[in-house]
């Protein structure tokens, strides 16, 4: 139980989906650094991100469709899985699901929670959390901590829950 109750925990969070979801739009604005227009991310970003008591390392890594095979590099150690999609993009959510459910047969994240990010909410017409919980298959998942967050990476809307989100179910996790 020591490491859990440690006052200065940092948390390992991995942020990962679709190229143009909004990871490194959210990283910035998590991280309170001055939002420039992003470019497609080769590689990844990292930040530490102090919210409360808590602190969390997070990964931000490039979603295109060649550098994927690369999210396998950064799971270990990952505690937190924050997974960013586009709710506007109706036409790439089964190309999502399809890297999220094969995400979720990897060993070495079993133990991660897992916060979907609802993103983009502001464009017209997003699917709902319900509808991406669906489009997902959230509810198929066995033995797993998750929960759909609905954001806005630009404006910051969703944000502060999701980290609430992520604060309180580290916790619980560690009461088992
Ligand atoms: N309208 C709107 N646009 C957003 C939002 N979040 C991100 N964007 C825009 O979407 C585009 C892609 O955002 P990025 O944060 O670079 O996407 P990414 O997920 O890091 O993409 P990769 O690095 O290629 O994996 C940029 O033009 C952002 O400004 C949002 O919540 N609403
Ligand atoms: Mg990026």
């Amino acid at each position: 139980m020591g490491k859990w109750f440690s006052k200065n925990k940092t948390l390992r969070v991995l942020m990962v989906g679709l190229d143009s979801a909004g990871k490194t739009t959210t990283l910035l604005k998590l991280s309170k650094k001055k939002a420039t227009e992003t470019s497609p991310t080769v590689g990844f970003n990292v930040e530490e991100v102090k919210y409360g008591s808590v602190k969390f390392t997070v990964w931000d890594v490039g979603g295109q469709d060649k550098i994927r095979p690369l999210w396998r590099h950064y799971y270990e150690d990952t505690e937190a899985i924050v997974f960013v999609i586009d709710s506007s993009d109706r036409d790439r959510i089964d190309e999502a699901t399809k890297e999220f459910t094969s995400m979720m047969t990897n060993q070495e994240l079993k133990d991660a929670i897992i916060l979907i990010l609802a993103n983009k909410q502001d464009l017209p017409n997003p699917m709902t959390a319900d509808e991406i919980t669906e489009k997902l298959k959230l509810s198929s998942l066995k033995d797993r901590v998750w929960f759909v967050q609905t954001s806005c990476a630009i404006s910051g809307d969703g944000l502060k829950e999701g980290l609430d989100w992520l604060k309180a179910h580290m916790n619980k996790k560690s009461k088992k």
